[in-house]
């Protein structure tokens, strides 16, 4: 299945999630690593140059906190972890904003956890945001919110957050740089005989079979949650590689195609993977009736909902509920996210954006749904 000329999934990827580990991020613990910070900084700012949307989630709050704090061990009360995440995080957002703004480019910091992605109207805020960060050209820095979050909710590693982001923008790849080359068919900390994996589909059990926890006394999950990360972000169409963070100029190549790491192949094409995703996470709320120009602009046009192609508003709905979308003769023709709630949709079904100020007393989006988070029926 190897192709060794190269991998078009990477080569073709516009939007992609990069992840790197606390090991590589802080030099096995000794402090955050400028050099190697600099160098994925400047290859993520010739991506965004060569027109692609790159969102970087980074570990290493932890570590960078236990070392300014003096910790040679790692705490197991979960309260000094948060507090030395809550240290940690200072340097390393201050770090990626230095080395992005040397190369030309603004950046972000976005705390996350679990319970914001599980929550419709968390999840659509932070989508909006993020895909507004990617359309200013800022890289989004991402880590989980550690100050929030205690042992249940706890993502307990950024592999799987990585692909939570990954589905919640529906990237195109997801690159996980870590401490090793890729995926072996046994630790080979612990296996001088482990075979390097090339290449693989993403989701196939046989890998969770090969991967084991954490080699380091650093990172967390190892590479059994790079292996269900991959999984997971296959579920919204997004193919996965892993690759060693330290490899000269990795980014860039993987996106020239060169088949570095180990790629684990999506399955499913995005739109497909979006429209199961829907059919599987969410219930339907309500509805909108739209009138035949709408239905049309949203049919045939590939087009946004816009409230002024709204004739009624059934049913009681949040903003981030599912609400179908319906055509005059109460036909179902798509369904999607709404960016406002049943009763912000009656005040101003049938306006045009300029009267949502007076009508709502603030000014949201502009779409009803946008087109991005809208599914055809038929
Ligand atoms: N099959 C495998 N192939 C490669 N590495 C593996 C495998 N099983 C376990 N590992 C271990 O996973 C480690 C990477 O995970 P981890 O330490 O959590 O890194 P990170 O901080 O980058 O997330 C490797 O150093 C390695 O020891
Ligand atoms: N939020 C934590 C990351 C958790 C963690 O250890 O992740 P990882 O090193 O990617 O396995 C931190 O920044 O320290």
């Amino acid at each position: 299945m190897h192709d060794p000329s190269g991998n078009p999934v990477l080569r073709n990827a516009r939007r992609i999630v990069v992840k790197v580990g606390s090991s590589l991020v802080t030099n096995e613990g000794r402090g955050l690593d400028a050099i190697a910070i600099g160098q994925w900084c400047k290859q993520l700012a010739a991506l965004i140059k060569d027109g692609r949307e790159v969102i970087m989630v980074s570990s290493g709050a932890i570590a960078e906190g236990m070392k300014r704090l003096g910790w040679s061990v790692r705490p197991k009360a979960i309260h000094e972890l948060q507090a030395a995440a809550a240290v940690g995080q200072m340097g390393l957002v201050q770090m990626y904003e230095t080395k992005l703004r040397e190369n030309g480019i603004g950046s972000a910091q976005v705390l996350l956890t679990h319970a914001d992605l599980a929550d419709r109207e968390r999840y659509l805020n932070a989508r909006s945001t993020l895909l507004t960060l990617l359309q200013l050209g800022v890289v989004p820095v991402i880590n989980e919110n550690d100050t929030v979050v205690n042992d249940e909710i706890k993502f307990g590693d950024n592999d799987t957050l990585g692909a939570l982001v990954a589905n919640l923008v529906e990237a195109d790849a997801l690159i996980i740089l870590t401490d090793q080359k890729g995926l072996y068919t046994a630790d080979p900390r612990k296996d001088p005989a482990a075979q390097f994996v090339h290449e693989a589909k993403a989701g196939d059990t046989a890998l969770e079979a090969m991967a084991g926890g954490a080699g380091s006394s650093i990172g967390r999950g190892g590479m059994i949650t790079k292996i269900l990360a991959a999984k997971r972000a296959a579920g919204s169409g997004a193919s996965t590689v892993i690759a060693w963070g330290r490899e000269p100029e990795a980014l860039i190549r993987l996106t020239q195609g060169e088949a570095i790491g180990t790629l684990l192949v999506a399955q499913t094409p995005k739109m497909q993977a979006r429209k199961q995703w829907m059919a599987d996470h969410l219930q339907l709320r309500g509805s909108v009736t739209v009138d035949p120009g709408a239905a049309s602009m949203v049919q045939g046009g590939g087009k946004s909902l816009l409230p002024i192609g709204m004739t009624g508003v059934q049913g009681d709905f949040s903003r981030g509920d599912v609400i179908a979308v319906k055509d005059a003769d109460g036909v179902e023709i798509a369904r999607g996210l709404a960016n406002y709630s049943s009763a912000e949709a009656r005040l101003i079904c049938r306006k045009v954006s300029s009267e949502f100020e007076k009508l709502l007393g603030y000014t949201g989006e502009s779409e009803m749904v946008h087109r991005t988070n809208l599914i055809l029926s038929r």
